[in-house]
């Protein structure tokens, strides 16, 4: 049996009558990349925004690393909060920081009490892991949006995250570029032992990061499996033209 840190059952929203989530059951497996596809509007942010409880559920269950997230009071939810890092689309860095003070922010409000030397080390370790040692006192707009996202994940990796949470990690990135960011997230997953939620229109990004795949159709997993099970035989039409969808644009 394999441990499972996210569970996700019979999970309903909608927004009057627009039923977004309509009985989604889903596993977040310790240590793997799971991969979760699905149109634009097919409900991805939602079940994200579900999962930190910036939104409820109507119906259903989330338990993230054994708790039952509508049991949580708001402490308990902060706590639990803090273990999962949710790198952004966009980075979203503050511009008006250095990169420095962009990864030491969410270390001196979480933690009170470090020392100079254990912040500089902790921000320091991270700028290495993800190639960018030099790039410490530059400032966001002084860098490439490969280069930003880079610094999004350091900067989200920094409270140690059990769970991963990327939202479209290679969206407006060259090719190239997106390589380099399918290899770092599976860098992070060697490295930190994380276990991740990758949300992505891109199936290059997905076969390259994905233990596994998910695909959100009319508000339910309709598929999961690896690439190769979801893809290569899929007698679904809704899966078939996603998939050719994705190679035509
Ligand atoms: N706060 C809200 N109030 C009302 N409707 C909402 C709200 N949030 C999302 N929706 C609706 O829920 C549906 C799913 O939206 P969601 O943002 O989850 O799609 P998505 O799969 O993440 O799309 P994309 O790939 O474009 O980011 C859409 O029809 C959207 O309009």
């Amino acid at each position: 049996m394999r441990e499972s840190v996210i569970e996700i059952r019979g999970l309903y929203k909608s927004f009057g009558d627009n039923d977004v989530l309509q009985g989604v059951d889903l596993d977040l497996y310790k240590g793997e990349n799971l991969v979760v596809l699905g149109k634009s509007g097919s409900g991805k942010s939602v079940l994200i925004k579900i999962l930190v409880k910036l939104l409820t559920q109507d119906e259903g269950s989330v338990k993230i690393l054994g708790q039952d997230t509508a049991k949580l009071n708001l402490r308990d939810l902060n706590k639990l909060r803090l273990k999962i890092g949710f790198a952004f689309q966009a980075a979203a860095l503050y511009d008006s920081m250095t990169v420095r003070e962009n990864l030491e922010f969410p270390l001196t409000r979480n933690i009170k009490g470090l020392s100079r030397k254990e912040i500089n080390y902790r921000v320091e370790e991270l700028l290495d892991s993800v190639g960018l040692p030099n790039t410490i006192n530059q400032m966001p707009a002084e860098l490439s949006g490969g280069q930003k996202k880079r610094i999004g994940v350091a900067r989200t990796l920094i409270l140690n995250p059990e769970i991963m949470l990327y939202d479209e990690p290679t969206a407006g990135l060259d090719p190239t570029t997106c390589i380099d960011i399918n290899n770092l997230i599976n860098q992070v997953r060697e490295q930190y032992k994380t276990s991740s939620i990758v949300i992505t229109h891109d199936l290059t990004c997905a076969k390259q990061t994905g233990d596994r795949m998910a695909v959100l159709i009319e508000g339910q997993f309709k598929a999961t499996g690896s690439f190769e099970e979801v893809f290569a035989d899929a007698k679904d039409p809704r899966i078939k033209s996603f998939y050719d969808y994705n190679f035509i644009t």
